[in-house]
């Protein structure tokens, strides 16, 4: 059995002009699992935070990142300086992550237009991690887990942060190749799902028509499908599934137990799979990045500029994120990954 008090993670705070460390505060005392946990990002902000919101400190170490005398953090406004700190926050984690021990990070939201404001151009934290790991094949997973039903939805998207009319482009039989190989890796190594049952969404309304509204579906996805079907007989590869009707029997697995839902949802492009994923478990989903050599997750919400510093964000999806990078820790020391 893994021990999971042995078990070394980092939780970064974010966008300190957000909300990150008012979830962060909060969800401390109330995560399931047990494991050693370290803070990265401000120390002084975050004490001021705590004061400003009336939130107790917890004894969890933190490595500082600090600010010059002359920087100022103004809460609500994302800009140069809390871009500046939240990007090298992350750096510092992922450097840990890479050479001290540390199983992975949690990372507290941070806001891609305050990243490039101080220079940093990058979609999102996910293509940072990625950058410092040195890897090319990763992938966005979102994973939430119904409080009603405990069934798990694990929705991957195969095109992320790029604008909506790039995504006909983007989108080719490699990419989704590799979105596919992650997501049956993930799926048989963290979750132990070894006959899964996935489904790939379509890309036009009712994918397609057979080729009267749009004809990436004739033209390569259905023969794309035909030939992973081939290459992995032992899962059951369903699409592409009509955009809109592909999320009903979700829904009801996530509201009361379905037999029809999927181990895995393949969505092509962001709001495809985020819309649903959102509408649905706003409070729960995780967003883990999977491919990389440790493991990483984070709330499926922003930094929240216009509530932050007024006390009433809710740290569950921040809770689930610390929960679930403990669950895989765990899952991973069991079966002898790193
Ligand atoms: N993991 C991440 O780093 C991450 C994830 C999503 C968005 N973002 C970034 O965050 C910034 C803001 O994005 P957005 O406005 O589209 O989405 P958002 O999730 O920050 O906010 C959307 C709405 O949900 C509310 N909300 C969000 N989190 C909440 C919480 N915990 N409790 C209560 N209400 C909450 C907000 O007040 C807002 O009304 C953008 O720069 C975006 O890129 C970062
Ligand atoms: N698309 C994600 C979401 O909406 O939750 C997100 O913006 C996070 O991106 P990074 O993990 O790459 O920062």
């Amino acid at each position: 059995m893994g021990n999971a008090r042995q078990i070394k993670l980092l939780v970064t705070l974010g966008d300190m002009a957000g909300i990150g460390p008012e979830v962060v505060l909060k969800a401390l005392p109330v995560v399931q699992q047990t494991a050693q946990l370290t803070l990265v990002g401000n120390e002084q902000q975050l004490m001021a935070c705590s004061k400003r919101l009336g939130l107790p400190l917890t004894d969890h170490p933190i490595i500082d990142v600090p600010l010059a005398a002359d920087q100022t953090i103004r809460i609500g406004q994302g800009d140069a300086v809390s871009g500046d700190l939240s990007f090298r926050s992350l750096q510092t984690a992922i450097g840990y992550c890479l050479k001290d021990g540390y199983s992975g990070v949690i990372t507290a939201p941070i806001a891609k237009s305050a990243w490039l404001a101080a220079g940093h151009h990058y979609p999102g934290q996910t293509e940072l991690l990625a950058e410092m790991a040195e890897v090319t094949r990763f992938g966005m997973l979102f994973v939430a887990r119904s409080p009603m039903t405990d069934w798990t939805m694990r929705t991957l998207l195969a095109t992320t942060h790029i604008p909506l009319r790039q995504v006909p482009e983007v989108l080719t039989p490699e990419v989704l190749t590799l979105k596919l190989e992650l997501l049956l890796k993930c799926l048989e190594r963290d979750f132990g799902v070894e006959n899964p049952k996935v489904a790939i969404a379509g890309l036009n309304p009712h994918s397609g028509e057979q080729g009267q509204i749009g004809r990436e579906e004739i033209d390569w996805l259905i023969p794309w499908l035909n030939s992973q079907r081939q290459r992995f007989p032992h899962v059951t590869l369903e699409g592409p599934v009509p955009p809109d009707t592909l999320w009903v029997s979700p829904a009801k697995a996530w509201h009361h137990l379905e037999q029809q839902a999927h181990h895995g949802y393949l969505a092509l492009y962001h709001d495809q799979g985020l819309i649903p994923v959102k509408m649905l478990a706003f409070d729960q989903a995780v967003n883990t990045t999977i491919g990389l050599p440790f493991i990483r997750t984070s709330p499926d919400h922003g930094t929240a500029f216009d509530i932050a510093g007024q006390g009433i964000a809710r740290p569950d999806s921040m809770v689930a994120a610390i929960d679930l990078a403990i669950e895989l820790a765990v899952q991973r020391q069991v079966n002898g990954h790193n």
